[in-house]
Order: C-alpha cells, then structure tokens, then sequence
C-alpha cells in the first residue's frame, strides 16, 4: 500500500497505538482528530494531524483529496459507557451520526476499505458466555447501540456502493500500553478499570471503588475479557491487508477467549506493584452486564492473528509502567 491510511481518532488511546503498528508495518499514516479526548504529543513528531471533527464532511473531504486516501481505521468516537446512559443524545450524536457523515464523505471521495472500531457492548448479556459474532446483539446502554447502528449503517451502504469494503472490529476490553513505552493511555477522569487501577497504584488516586459484588460470578464482580493494547492495533493491520482480497464485510471479535474479575483485576495489579491496590465495594454501575468473554476463533483462524501479550500480569505491567510514565512527564 502506497498511499497512506488514514486514522480517525488517532491521537487517542487505541488509535495512537494503531498508528505505531501500522509504521512499524511499512505503512505511511494520516491522522484526523478534533483532539476532544486525544493529545498530538500522542503521536510521532512526523505524522500529520489533521484536526477536524469527523462530522465536517468538507474538512474531512479536503484531507482525503489532499493526502489521496483510500483506506481509513475509523476509531474516532466516545467511548464512556456510564455517560452514555446518562447522556445518550451525545452517544448517538458523535458515535452514529457523525460516523454518518463520516462514512458518506469517504465514499463520495473514493475511500475503498474501512476498518470500524465496534464494541462486545453490542452483545449485552449474552445467553452464552463465550461469545462469537453470531451472537445476537442485544445492546444494553446507549453506547453499544450507538455503535450497533453504524455497525448496520455500514452493511448497508457496502450492499449498494461497488468496491467498498468494510470489516468491523468488535474490541472486548482493551487495555495496557506500548511495551515500548512510545504511547499508551492518556484519558483524564478515566473510567476503565486497568486504567483507574494503575492510577491507584502510581499513586494519583487515593482508592477506587468495586462496582457491584454480587454478579453470579466465582467472586461476585464483573468478569470482562482483556486485549492488551497493541495485540488489537497487530490486528488493525491484518485486517486491512484482509479487505484487499476479501469482503465486502467482515465481522470479528478481538479478545482473547479469557475471562478475568475485578478482584482478580487489582490483585494482579497489587502484583506488579509490589503493594496491595485500596478499593472499597460499592453499589453496581448502571449498564454494566455480569461477564463478556469473547469467541475470537475467527480473528486467529481467518487473518492468522496470533497475540503476543495474552497475559494479565504482562498488560497490567505495561499500564502500570505507563502511568509511571505520565507520573513523570513535563507538562
Ligand atoms: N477502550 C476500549 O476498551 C474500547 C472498547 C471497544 C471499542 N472501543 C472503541 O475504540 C475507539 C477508540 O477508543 P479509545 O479507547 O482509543 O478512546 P479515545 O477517547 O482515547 O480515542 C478516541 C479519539 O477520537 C477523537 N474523537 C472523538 N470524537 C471525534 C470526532 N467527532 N471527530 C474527530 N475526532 C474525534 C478523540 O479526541 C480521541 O482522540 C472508539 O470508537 C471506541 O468506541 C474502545
Ligand atoms: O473503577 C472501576 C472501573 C470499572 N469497574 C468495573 O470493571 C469492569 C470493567 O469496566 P470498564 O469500564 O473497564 O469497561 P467496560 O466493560 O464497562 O467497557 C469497556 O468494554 C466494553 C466491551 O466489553 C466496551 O467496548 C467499552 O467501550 C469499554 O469501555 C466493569 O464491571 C466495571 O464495573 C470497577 O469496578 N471499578
């Protein structure tokens, strides 16, 4: 691939650590950002940043002319489930209709493959616990329908446009940081539980809180399945080398096929730090389905993913040793 691949969202968390994969591959990128939760010091010093909201089809048409772009890793969107319930409009708003305007801006300017960042939150409580993407979705808050609208959006404007070709990405939960140390997860007020955890045990917080304690699981707290970080964006990369011989869609869960507890969670973290995390049981959060492991046969089998940090200790140290990094960080 010549030409650059252009990432919505890629000062962000997982988009800037795209980006690098998508370098470290041979790949030339374009990045556009509106910088609402993302940072230009998250990228390298040489890769453009375009700053423009998605939702501006002519910013938007303008970058895809300028840097002749015919493939984009679409990651630009909100991302907070618990704000999603009490906020659903901004959900809607900034995840379905500006992918909306995003998508029609793409196609109308030649763009020939996208990668759409989804979520397990489709599936809200599943019937069986490992999940493939024959699943049916059942969204459980505004932020999984959100994205389960585009999600339909997307099938249905490839049936009508020749040539172009889409695969979905339906991320469990991602977490850790480049083991390079290059970038990795700067959210402020952060909600996701590694994230919160590391800021605990850095020191930045003073405790956290366990959201609900008498789920029908081993222990009682929410079991999730996490990706590390840079497993996910190796996978960004197959995936577009996927849609030049195949679609015009493709479906895949990016997991790991494990399931691990909150507890379990901040007892790997007490690990790595070398001392116990402070949290306090607390009522459950609303939206919050008991336990989400994905079936990601289908992300190994068909695009020969194979992971190189499925291990909790491994990408609980890449997230403790980041925050360590931001700890120390000039301003
Ligand atoms: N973090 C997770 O566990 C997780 C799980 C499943 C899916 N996802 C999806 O992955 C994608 C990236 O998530 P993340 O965790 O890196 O979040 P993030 O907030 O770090 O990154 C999103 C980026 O998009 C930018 N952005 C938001 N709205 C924009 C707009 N309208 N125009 C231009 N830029 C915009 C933000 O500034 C930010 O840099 C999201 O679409 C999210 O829904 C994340
Ligand atoms: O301080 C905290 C933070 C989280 N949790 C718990 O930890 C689990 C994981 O919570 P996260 O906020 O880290 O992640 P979610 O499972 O809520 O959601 C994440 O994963 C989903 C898919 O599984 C979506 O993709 C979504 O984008 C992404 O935020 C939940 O049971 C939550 O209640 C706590 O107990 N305390």
């Amino acid at each position: 691939m010549s030409r650059p691949v252009l990432v919505t969202g890629g000062a962000g968390y997982i988009g800037s650590h795209a980006v690098l994969a998508l370098r470290d591959a041979g790949h030339r990128v374009v990045v556009i950002d509106n910088l609402s939760n993302g940072v230009a010091r998250a990228l390298p010093p040489d890769v453009p940043l375009e700053v423009a909201n998605i939702a501006d089809a002519d910013a938007v048409k303008a970058v895809i002319r300028r840097h002749d772009i015919r493939d984009v890793l679409h990651f630009a969107g909100s991302v907070r489930v618990e704000e999603s319930v009490a906020d659903p409009l901004k959900y809607y708003d900034n995840n379905t209709a500006a992918s909306r305007s995003f998508i029609a801006a793409a196609i109308e300017m030649g763009v020939e493959r996208l990668v759409f960042s989804s979520t397990a939150a489709t599936y809200g409580i599943p019937d069986r616990v490992a999940v493939t993407e024959d699943t049916p979705t059942r969204p459980i808050n505004p932020y999984g329908w959100s994205k389960l609208m585009t999600e339909q959006m997307l099938r249905d404007v490839v049936a009508v446009t020749p040539g172009f070709r889409v695969a979905i990405l339906r991320y469990f939960n991602v977490a850790g940081a480049d083991p390079l140390g290059r970038t990795g997860q700067r959210t402020q007020n952060a909600t996701h539980l590694i994230k919160v955890a590391s800021e605990v045990a850095t020191g930045k917080r003073p405790s956290m809180q366990i959201f609900g304690t008498d789920y029908e699981t081993a222990d009682g707290t929410c079991v999730r399945d996490y990706i590390h970080v840079s497993d996910l964006a190796e996978a960004h990369v197959l995936v577009l080398s996927w849609l030049l011989d195949h679609g015009p869609i493709g479906l895949f869960n990016c997991g790991y096929g494990k399931g691990y507890s909150v507890r379990e969670v901040l007892a790997a973290m007490g690990r790595v730090a070398g001392k116990a995390v402070r949290a306090e049981d607390a009522p459950p959060r609303p939206g919050d389905p008991p336990a989400l492991i994905s079936d990601a046969s289908a992300l190994r089998q068909q695009l020969g993913w194979v992971p190189r940090y499925d291990d909790l200790d491994q990408i609980i140290k890449t997230a403790f040793d980041w925050e360590q990094h931001l700890a120390q960080e000039k301003p």
